[in-house]
């Protein structure tokens, strides 16, 4: 009998060049199924670089991804999804001017079989219930027909992470998802993210090194463009080069 492939993601050799700079160098490192894996570095070091090669938004010049096995390196963002890789960015990505719940049966909606893809939203029924699913499990019951552009900066980032889950992925790649938010958002989207780990996978670019060491079960720390140190969230912390390079840049990060 095959054991099945415990890396859900590999990256090898991934690079990408603008202009003279080489954002990120050679990059290697692998995702295990259900677990959370975290790219930390100081400001500049190519962490969303990365993640926007890892998920499909920009093209590398040289190196692969593969995906539950799967070679998918440049590929779109759209395809990527429906191979159940989900991401969510920076960037806010909702419609403001929809309520919670309509954001939600939207995006779940592109789950549905092709045959049934064009019916009205209204008409969804794994949608809709895919929706009030998610607004359960984010505790968002209370604002469901708030419209998102009303809600606070911790919501609205909460909401997008549950509309990238609304497709049902197997792996949620998350950019930066508490930047911005206060302590008590911070923590409440590190236990919620932490939670949701098991039956999803989880790639994690953060800046706030101390929820990243709190969260993560494998942590690859970049430096420059490049790979400087990856393992245990302990043994990255103890590490000398690690503690030069990023630790001891400044209190906020430790
Ligand atoms: N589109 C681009 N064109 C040119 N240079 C870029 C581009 N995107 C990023 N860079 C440069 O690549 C380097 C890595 O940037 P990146 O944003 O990936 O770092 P980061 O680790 O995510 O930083 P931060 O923590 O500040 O977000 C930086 O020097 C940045 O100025």
């Amino acid at each position: 009998m095959t054991q099945p492939d415990q890396n859900v993601l590999s990256v090898r050799g991934l690079s990408v060049r603008f202009g003279a700079l080489t954002a990120v160098n050679n990059v290697s490192f692998d995702a295990r199924r259900g677990h959370i894996t975290s790219v930390i570095g100081p400001n500049g070091a190519g962490k969303s670089t990365l993640f926007n090669l890892i998920s499909g938004a920009i093209r590398p010049s040289g190196g692969a991804v593969s995906f539950n096995g799967q070679d998918v390196t440049a590929r779109a963002p759209d395809q990527l999804m429906k191979a159940g890789l989900a991401r969510s960015f920076q960037i806010t990505n909702l419609f403001f001017e929809l309520s919670v719940f309509e954001n939600l049966r939207l995006a779940a909606q592109a789950l549905e079989p092709a045959a049934r893809a064009l019916l009205p939203v209204r008409r969804s029924t794994f949608a809709l219930q895919r929706a009030e699913e998610l607004i359960a499990q984010f505790g968002l019951s209370s604002k469901a027909h708030e419209l998102a552009g009303y809600l606070s900066h911790g919501e609205q980032r909460r909401l997008e992470i549950a509309v990238a889950l609304a497709c049902k992925p197997k792996m949620l790649l998350l950019d930066e998802p508490t930047q911005g938010m206060s302590h008590a958002d911070t923590e409440e989207t590190g236990d919620m993210i932490k939670s949701l780990a098991g039956e999803l996978s989880i790639l994690l670019v953060e800046h706030d090194v101390g929820l990243v060491m709190k969260l993560s079960d494998h942590v690859v720390v970049m430096t420059q463009g490049a790979k400087l140190a990856e393992g245990l969230p302990a043994a990255v912390r103890a590490n000398p080069a690690v503690q030069a390079a990023y630790f001891g840049q400044g209190a906020h990060h430790a």
